[in-house]
Order: C-alpha cells, then sequence, then structure tokens
C-alpha cells in the first residue's frame, strides 16, 4: 500500500457538466452522487449552465471556501476548472484539489493518471486518498487580434490537429456521436488542411523553420480518445514535450496512423520530438490553436510551464508505476 496524501472528510464541491458525454453528466448524476453518498464523499452539487461557466463555477467554489472539487464532466470541463483555479485570488492554487469522475466522450485526462471511467471504481479511487502536483501550461495566442492567455491542463495541438478538432466539435455541437465523427474529421481535414510555413523555438532556440503539418504540446499523453501524440510526456518533469510533423506526404504518413495508437509515432521518418519550458511558434500566415480539445485561437503562440502547480487526486496504480 502507497501512503495516503490526503483525507476525503473535508465537503467537496461537484462541478456537473450536464451536456458532457452528449448528455451522460445530466443522466448519470442522480448515480453518481448516490454513489459518491455511499462512499461517505460529502458533496455540494453545481451545475454548468453554458460554456465557460465551469471556469466562474470553480472561482465561485473557491471563494465560498471549498478546497475539494470534483469535476463531473469531461476534457473541455477540466480545462475550464483549472482555468477557474488560476484567476481565483482566495488561494495559492496547489491548497485546492481537483478529483475528476469521467463523463464525458474523449476523457483523455484520466487515462494519463489512472482514474477508471467505471464510476464506482473512479469513486473508490478518490477514496484511496492520492494526491499529485502535476505541471499546466501558460498559453498566450490571439483571438480576433487580442492578445489572450489560457491554462493548457492536457495537451494542445496547432496546425491540422486543430483543424480536425475544430472539425470534430462542430460536428459534436450538430448531435453526432459515435468514434466514426472523430475519425470522418481526421480523414476530411488530411484532404484539405494547407500547411503554412512555421518556425519553432523551444527555450530561446529555433528548432524548425519550415512548412508544418501539425505541432502538439503535452504536458499529458493522451487526446481524442486514447491517442498519443506526445507518448513520452511525464506530468511533472517541468517541461512540455512537442511533437513536431512537418508537411509530408499524407498518403504515406496517414499509412502509417496506427502508430498513434501503440505510442510509436517517432517512428515515423521526420517526426521529431523537443522538450523545453518554453515554446513559441511564429507563422507566416494564422495557424489554429487547441487547448484541451478547446478551440481558441489563432498564432503567434507562446507556451510557458507552470510547474507542479496543479494538485489532483490520482489512482493508487499511477503512484505505484512511478515508484
Ligand atoms: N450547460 C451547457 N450547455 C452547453 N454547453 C455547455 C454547458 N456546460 C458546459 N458546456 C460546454 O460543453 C463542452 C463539452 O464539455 P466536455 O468537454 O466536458 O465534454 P465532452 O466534449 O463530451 O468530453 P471530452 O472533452 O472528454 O471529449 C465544453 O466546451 C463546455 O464549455
Amino acid at each position: 500500500m502507497t501512503p495516503k496524501n490526503f483525507d476525503i472528510s473535508q465537503r467537496w464541491a461537484a462541478i456537473v457538466n450536464p451536456v458532457a458525454g452528449s448528455g451522460r453528466g445530466l443522466t448519470d448524476w442522480p448515480q453518481i452522487s448516490g454513489l459518491l453518498r455511499d462512499e461517505g464523499i460529502a458533496v455540494d452539487a453545481m451545475f454548468t449552465l453554458h460554456k465557460y461557466h465551469a471556469t466562474e463555477l470553480a472561482v465561485a467554489a473557491v471563494r465560498q471556501g471549498y478546497r475539494r472539487i470534483i469535476v463531473v464532466g469531461g476534457d473541455g470541463t477540466i480545462h475550464e476548472t483549472v482555468n477557474g483555479f488560476f484567476i481565483q485570488q482566495e488561494c495559492p492554487t496547489t491548497d485546492i484539489l481537483m478529483a475528476v469522475i469521467a463523463v464525458g466522450t474523449g476523457n483523455d485526462w484520466i487515462r494519463m493518471f489512472g482514474i477508471p471511467r467505471n464510476y464506482v471504481d473512479a469513486i473508490r479511487s478518490i477514496r484511496e486518498g492520492h494526491a499529485f502536483l502535476q505541471d499546466v501550461g501558460k498559453v498566450s495566442y490571439y483571438e480576433s487580434k487580442v492578445h489572450q492567455s489560457r491554462y493548457l491542463a492536457n495537451v494542445a495541438g496547432f496546425g491540422y490537429d486543430a483543424a480536425v478538432c475544430r472539425g470534430f466539435n462542430r460536428l459534436k455541437e450538430k448531435g453526432c456521436r459515435g468514434k466514426w465523427i472523430y475519425l470522418f474529421s481526421v480523414f476530411r481535414e488530411a484532404l484539405r488542411y494547407r500547411t503554412r510555413r512555421v518556425r519553432v523555438e523551444v527555450d530561446g532556440e529555433e528548432v524548425f523553420d519550415g512548412k508544418l503539418f501539425t505541432g502538439t504540446v503535452g504536458i499529458c499523453k493522451y487526446t481524442a480518445g486514447g491517442l498519443t501524440q506526445t507518448p513520452n510526456a511525464i506530468a511533472d518533469d517541468g517541461l512540455f514535450d512537442l511533437t513536431v510533423i512537418p508537411a509530408m506526404n499524407r498518403v504515406r504518413l496517414f499509412s502509417r496512423f496506427r502508430v498513434v495508437y501503440t505510442g510509436n509515432i517517432y517512428d515515423i521518418p521526420r517526426v521529431s520530438l523537443f522538450r523545453g519550458g518554453s515554446i513559441r511558434v511564429h507563422a507566416e500566415r494564422p495557424v489554429r490553436l487547441e487547448i484541451d480539445g478547446e478551440i481558441l485561437g489563432y498564432s503567434d503562440f507562446e507556451f510557458r510551464i507552470v510547474e507542479r502547480a496543479v494538485r489532483v487526486v490520482v489512482s493508487e496504480k499511477f503512484i505505484r508505476d512511478r515508484a
């Protein structure tokens, strides 16, 4: 048994996204709240009413004195909640503990930390009481020509990656469901995405200057329901993993698509991994950005690591495997 490092007895605020997982947040909440009660985890529920509401609810919860927050949602709700931790002014972000019960579509963040999808096991893993300080990234970008910034908790992508994410999110918003919509977006964008000339610096050193197909920046490993574009990322090493895929023959590239399921993306010739605590991306013509699966804006971008800034509940297995 690994030692526990928090006790669950304090009251938790639950930020519940009713539309996550195409409505699973709402339909499954009675079951989840019953299971939490059975396990002796006391929660007060707050439901998101619109996009970005999880950020407001996280700020309000901390202001009301909660230091334990359970996200009942998908990766987008985790992203918005974590951003709320950086907006609130009541306490250091590391005073807040975030647990996740995944009801989303992709649920990629939980894969990194070995948190089960099954509600009974996920709640049991909260009871096990293991916390971990993960890095996040502060990302600056442009939206409607205005400089903006956001915090990244999982994985971000620019270029083709963001185009796929945009197509995928639009299909989800139209009510389309199923794995096929992601694959459909992957192949549709593969046919129509136009590469751009991009310059990338890592820790002040130029690592790429040329036509870019796609770039992925990972604190964690998983995107799009279990694909690994940054398969070696370590969530508390103070470094981003950056995968760069330059413009190349798309038939040859997509014939190797399986590697993103097996963790072997760097087996593809000319696909490179860079590591660093700061990344700058300058593009000749605007390149789109997605952060944690949310489409946000355009280049130029800057990513800065914020080391061990968010305290999250992880599985016992995750702690054991790292030891
Ligand atoms: N009441 C609401 N009405 C409409 N949209 C909402 C509401 N509450 C939250 N949202 C938005 O729902 C979107 C989807 O949420 P989330 O990402 O958590 O679920 P998902 O897309 O099913 O899962 P994943 O991101 O893991 O694939 C987020 O962009 C969030 O801003």
